[in-house]
């Protein structure tokens, strides 16, 4: 289940070459993504990638995770502006290929059913990306989010307010809701990548390991996907047991 490879650039290079592969074999696939700062040099790989040998992406779909309540698509912090910034804009991708949930939307509860639908509409996910929280959010499935949920709203923990404070000017900035995929639609995705770089995953990524099934570590359901691969290089490896630390 763990594999590992030596830099974040590795990582970037696996998981770009992986989900090229994934496009190459299925043009109509239906991608799920994630955004973070673990996410920004595999975009890069990939439109790379793509730039050097392009593949039609016409048939594409992409649902991304989350977006944050409250902030418009035009708002640099805004997972709609890192998504267009690192990934659709420099790929092309129409705006009627690509969803995220709306965080500016009125009515939440309305817009959490309707990302749902579509995504059922689209046929499930064929591969969901993730990242990790340090606490060990996925999507922004805090600890205790029943597994048994769709797209819904959530408050941020304290401890991802404080982790994403780096990308806003001030705390106060930093929102307070998200609204995101639920564990059901992550676990019905028919292939999962989760992927972690870095010492500061490091103490997540042994939690990961070494815990069973639990909703407080919600990374854990992952646990029970048939087609799951956690990807991380050796800073994130850096606390699980000695014969995993190193790329093999
Ligand atoms: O890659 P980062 O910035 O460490 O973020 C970890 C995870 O937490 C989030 O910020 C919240 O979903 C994700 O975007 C990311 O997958």
């Amino acid at each position: 289940m763990f594999l590992v490879v030596p830099t974040p650039q590795a990582v970037a290079d696996l998981v770009s070459t992986l989900v090229y592969q994934h496009i190459k074999a299925k043009p109509a696939a239906v991608l799920g993504l994630a955004t973070g700062g673990t996410m920004e040099p595999i975009y890069a790989a990939l439109v790379a990638k793509l730039q050097q040998q392009p593949l039609p992406l016409e048939k594409l779909t992409t649902f991304n995770l989350d977006e944050y309540v409250g902030l418009s698509a035009a708002h640099p912090q805004s997972y709609h502006y890192f998504m267009q910034q690192h990934l659709f804009a420099p790929l092309g991708l129409a705006p009627s290929q690509v969803h995220l949930p709306d965080g500016n939307c009125r009515n939440s509860a309305e817009e959490c059913q309707a990302y749902s639908e579509q995504i059922a509409a689209a046929g499930g996910l064929d591969l969901q990306l993730l990242g990790i929280g340090s606490n060990g959010h996925i999507g922004f499935n805090e600890p205790g989010t029943p597994f048994d949920c769709n797209t819904h709203e959530i408050e941020l923990t304290a401890q991802t307010r404080q982790d994403n404070l780096r990308f806003f000017a001030d705390a106060a900035e930093v929102p307070t809701h998200a609204i995101t995929m639920g564990i059901c639609e992550i676990m019905a995705a028919r292939e999962v990548i989760l992927v972690a770089t870095g010492q500061r995953k490091a103490d997540i990524i042994a939690q990961l390991y070494a815990s069973g099934v639990d909703e407080q570590l919600p990374a854990s359901v992952l646990k029970q996907h048939r087609n799951l691969k956690v990807i991380i290089d050796e800073d994130a490896a850096a606390l699980l047991p000695t014969h995993l630390q190193q790329a093999g």
